[in-house]
This record gives structure tokens, C-alpha cells and sequence, in this order.
């Protein structure tokens, strides 16, 4: 199977302080990772990377095909579908939510000028509709709660249907009704042969949906195990990644931890 992404000594460096250090780490065509660790790990910024929005100080990262350095990243980027907080922040209060998702394709923030046919046009609102957001088309970006705002998101950075599909914490901050319905769809996504590699980070266990297949646990930059979801995500593993004596259970394809 193809590499999707393929990271060899990755390490980075930033005001003389290295976030990443030495992360080597594949992902095959057709795999769901979570990237699991505490604040301040460098999940972030290893997403980053495996957008290519940031270049690794020492080591090869190669996405898609293609190393980063030698190619680019301007045309490997519509390749990628990104969420994150930032991505929100930037998207403009007043847009339509139908604009915030069809800009992607522009890899634009905010709708200027370009002209939309009508595939285009159906695909956002088809888009919208998978994610639970049928109707909210002719809304205004601003007016969305945090939970709907997060599934327009996810509806955007799959509008250039990509082949690397990258969530930066989609479920913060929602609350308990609105988490479950994410990691609902998130586990029917992961269910679609047709749905992109997906990589999704997160702080919490409890919103890994069912069918993500692979788990990296990151700690002070560096990898503390990565694997199969079943076997890797032990008490053991876990307790290291988080510095403290956790207990981890799993029921229903879910997975629960608390501390001992
Ligand atoms: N430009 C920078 N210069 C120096 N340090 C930075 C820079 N950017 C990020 N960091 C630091 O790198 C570390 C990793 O940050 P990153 O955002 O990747 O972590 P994270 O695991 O995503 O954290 P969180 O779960 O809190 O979002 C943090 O300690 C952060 O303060």
C-alpha cells in the first residue's frame, strides 16, 4: 500500500525550542489515526507538518507522494483538508455558511469575485447535509453555535475532496450531546471506503469514534507508542503519554480512561 505520509527523524525547532524531535511515522492508504496527547505536545504542530504548512528542522516528510522542500506546497495543499481553530478564526463572521464551505475549493476565506457553477454549488450543500447542517445554506457563518461551526468546518476541508483529511481537535468544546453526535459521524465517515485517510487529534479518549483504526501518543514532542487503536491504547501507554496512572476501558468501540 501506498505511504499517504511518511515522516523519517522529523524534528523542529522553533526560538531555540524543539517541539518535534525524531518522529518517524507512516500512514497507509485507507488508515484513521488519532493523534492523542496532553496540551503542549506538539500535536498541533505535527499537524502542520503533515499539511504542509510547516517544514520539519531536520528529517523528511513526504505527504502525498510528495517531500516537502521539493515540491510545491501551494499545489499540494488543496490535496489536504484542514480543520482547526484557526481555520475558524479566519473565516469570516458575515460569510454565508454555503460560502464558507465553497471558498475551500478557491482555498480562499472569504468569497471574492469567483464564479461558482452549480456542481460546485450542489456539492457544499451536499456537503452540508452529510455533516447534519441541511438548511443552514443561507445562514451567516457568526450565527452558528460552536457545534454546528465545527461540522461546517469538516464540510469545507472536504469540498477540494481531498486525500489527506486532517482534524485539529473538531469536538473542543462542545458539550455532551453535541460530542456524541460528532463522533457518530465521525465513526460513519470512517466507515466510507470512500472517505479520505483521516487523521484526528485530540486530548480526550472518549472522542475516538469506532473505526479509527490507528493511535500516535505524542509527549514533550516526541512519540510514546503508535499502533493498532486495541493494542496500543493500554492503561500503560497511556498513563506514560499523560504522566499519571490512568485506567482505560472500552465498550461499544469506545474508549473511556480515568484516574487511578
Ligand atoms: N513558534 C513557536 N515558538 C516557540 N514555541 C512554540 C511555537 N509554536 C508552538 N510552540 C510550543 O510548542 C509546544 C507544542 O505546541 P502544539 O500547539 O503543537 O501542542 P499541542 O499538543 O497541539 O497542544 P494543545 O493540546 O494545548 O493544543 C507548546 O509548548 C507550544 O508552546
Amino acid at each position: 500500500m501506498t505511504d499517504v505520509l511518511d515522516l523519517v527523524d522529523v524534528s523542529l525547532v522553533r526560538d531555540g525550542k524543539k517541539l518535534l524531535s525524531a518522529i518517524t511515522w507512516r500512514v497507509a492508504e485507507g488508515e484513521r489515526w488519532v493523534v492523542v496527547g496532553p496540551n503542549g505536545a506538539g500535536k498541533t504542530t505535527l499537524l502542520q507538518i503533515a499539511g504542509g504548512n510547516l517544514h520539519p528542522s531536520s528529517g523528511t516528510a513526504t505527504i502525498l507522494g510528495e517531500t516537502l522542500g521539493r515540491v510545491d506546497v501551494f499545489e499540494l495543499r488543496p490535496r489536504i483538508g484542514l480543520t482547526s481553530a484557526a481555520v475558524d478564526q479566519r473565516l469570516g463572521r458575515t460569510a454565508r455558511v454555503r460560502d464558507a464551505v465553497l471558498t475551500a475549493s478557491y482555498g480562499q476565506l472569504g468569497r471574492w469575485r469567483e464564479k461558482y457553477d452549480n456542481v460546485d454549488t450542489s456539492r457544499a450543500d451536499d456537503l452540508l447535509a452529510w455533516w447534519g447542517m441541511e438548511g443552514f445554506s443561507d445562514r451567516t457563518y457568526g450565527t452558528l453555535s460552536s457545534g454546528e461551526r465545527k461540522r461546517v468546518l469538516i464540510a469545507r476541508a472536504l469540498m477540494t475532496d481531498p486525500e489527506l483529511l486532517l482534524l485539529d481537535e473538531p469536538a473542543a468544546g462542545l458539550d455532551l450531546a453535541g460530542r456524541e453526535d460528532l463522533v457518530r459521524r465521525l465513526a460513519n465517515h470512517a466507515a466510507d471506503p470512500n472517505s479520505p485517510v483521516t487523521i484526528l487529534v485530540t486530548h480526550h479518549v472518549e472522542e475516538i469514534p469506532p473505526g479509527f483504526t490507528h493511535v500516535l501518543m505524542l509527549r514533550q514532542g516526541g512519540i510514546v507508542a503508535a499502533g493498532p487503536v486495541p493494542l496500543t491504547l493500554t492503561a500503560e501507554n497511556l498513563s506514560a503519554c499523560f504522566n499519571m496512572q490512568l485506567a482505560v476501558e472500552s465498550a461499544g468501540g469506545r474508549y473511556y480512561a480515568r484516574g487511578l
